[in-house]
């Protein structure tokens, strides 16, 4: 890419768009095609052909998605597979229609069977069967990224499927439901905590800048209390989902932005062919950091960072997902990209990150 090559950032208000933007424009690129969604509805063919048409973008990153947590996948199963499945069709066959010079496309490691070896590499795709909590989002993703091998094979573009583990930072979605579980345990985690000290300013201010279902920051403070305990919120007890045995692996969005503009800056498709046979296959590469832990670890160190010194309590009626799904990461190790960022720190920057953004609240 050449710091004057037109791009664009599909999703670029997302949690790993924004980052991608920010990381590009640090960079010194400079020349961004961008729309929001209410702009442009990556779902819609004809709007996303004429808008590759009349722009031209040379490269595209597709980090847009339709996203979120365990309990969104589970519930809203046919949105998943649907939207996600429109926006990269549309998405990638515009880009080669329009001669895209190449696309990064963003999938999940959720992409990987339930019982697959742990450290999952990328070679055990398609070796056994999902999930069932997010099966449709990991059926689209496994196309989108087969669709990227087939068009590179078929018409020699050069797009490439990452795909990473669970992300989380700045601009992530702190909605009680469908969030995913750090930014939901560090807005419960807050929430008990303000309760706890009946500090009511600091509840009324998250609550007008983000409204959950049936309340506000004007509500009474009766209210305000029942709403909570729907979703396991309450003075000196959070009460989180699951059993807290799975183990997860993290990785901070902005790493996560900054190992794809490396991997656009120097990794071709053709370079991921290498040393593979004839039969060329799982040319997508792995993004995290090879690390886990345990929810209820995670949970620990959300009250650490949040001053949180009441009880967490585990609701194992509430879906657990996978109970494992570590990286290997060496196929990008040797790439030469490596994260930085451990989750201690991450955790505390999010949730610096998540205070500084709730006070818009006017006394
Ligand atoms: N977050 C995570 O933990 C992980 C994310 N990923 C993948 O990374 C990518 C980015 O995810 P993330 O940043 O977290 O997601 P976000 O939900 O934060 O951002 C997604 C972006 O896509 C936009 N979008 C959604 N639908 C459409 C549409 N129909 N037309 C146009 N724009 C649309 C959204 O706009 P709007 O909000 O206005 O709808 C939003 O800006 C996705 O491919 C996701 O699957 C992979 C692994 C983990
Ligand atoms: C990135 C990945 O993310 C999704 O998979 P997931 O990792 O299972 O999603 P999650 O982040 O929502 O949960 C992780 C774990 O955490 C537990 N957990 C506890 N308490 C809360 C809680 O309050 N909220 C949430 N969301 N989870 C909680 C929860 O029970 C689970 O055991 C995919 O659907 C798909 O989107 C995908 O690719």
């Amino acid at each position: 890419m050449e710091k004057n090559s037109k791009i664009f950032v599909a999703g670029h208000r997302g949690l790993v768009g924004s980052a991608i933007l920010n990381n590009l424009r640090n960079k010194g690129y400079h020349n961004f095609v961008l729309r929001t969604h209410a702009e442009l509805d990556l779902t819609d063919q004809s709007a996303v052909y004429r808008f590759f048409e009349e722009e031209k973008p040379e490269y595209v990153f597709l980090a847009a998605a339709h996203v979120g947590g365990i309990m969104a996948n589970s519930r809203y199963r046919a949105d998943f597979i649907y939207q996600n499945l429109m926006i990269q069709n549309n998405v990638i066959h515009a880009s080669y229609l329009n001669n895209v010079k190449k696309l990064l496309f963003l999938g999940s490691t959720c992409i990987y069977p339930k019982e697959a070896p742990q450290p999952m590499t990328e070679n055990c795709l398609l070796t056994s069967a999902l999930e069932y909590t997010n099966e449709p989002y990991a059926i689209a993703k496994i196309a989108g990224l087969k669709m990227c091998e087939s068009y590179d094979l078929q018409y020699g573009t050069n797009y490439i499927a990452v795909m990473p583990t669970n992300l989380y930072g700045p601009n992530d979605n702190f909605d009680l439901e469908t969030s995913h579980v750090l930014p939901a345990m560090i807005r419960k985690i807050h929430l008990a905590n303000c309760l706890t000290q009946s500090d009511w300013i600091s509840v009324r201010e998250d609550l007008n800048h983000r409204p959950v279902e049936g309340v506000d920051g004007k509500s009474s403070e009766k209210e305000i209390e029942q709403v909570l305990a729907k979703y396991g919120i309450f003075s000196g007890c959070v009460k989180l989902w699951g059993t807290g045995t799975p183990l997860r692996e993290f990785l901070w969005s902005e790493e996560m932005a900054d190992a794809s503009v490396y991997i656009m800056e120097r990794i071709d498709f053709a370079d991921l062919c290498k040393g593979q046979d004839t039969v060329i296959r799982n040319t997508h590469i792995n993004i995290g950091t090879g690390i886990e832990h345990s929810i209820r670890e995670v949970a620990q160190l959300v009250c650490k960072s949040v001053g949180f010194t009441g009880v967490i309590e585990f609701d194992s009626s509430k879906p657990d997902g996978t109970l494992r799904k570590l990286t290997d990461v060496s196929k990008l190790h040797a790439l030469g990209w490596h994260h930085q960022i451990e989750l201690e720190e991450g955790i505390d920057r999010l949730y610096k990150w998540y205070i500084e953004n709730s006070k818009t609240w006017e006394k």
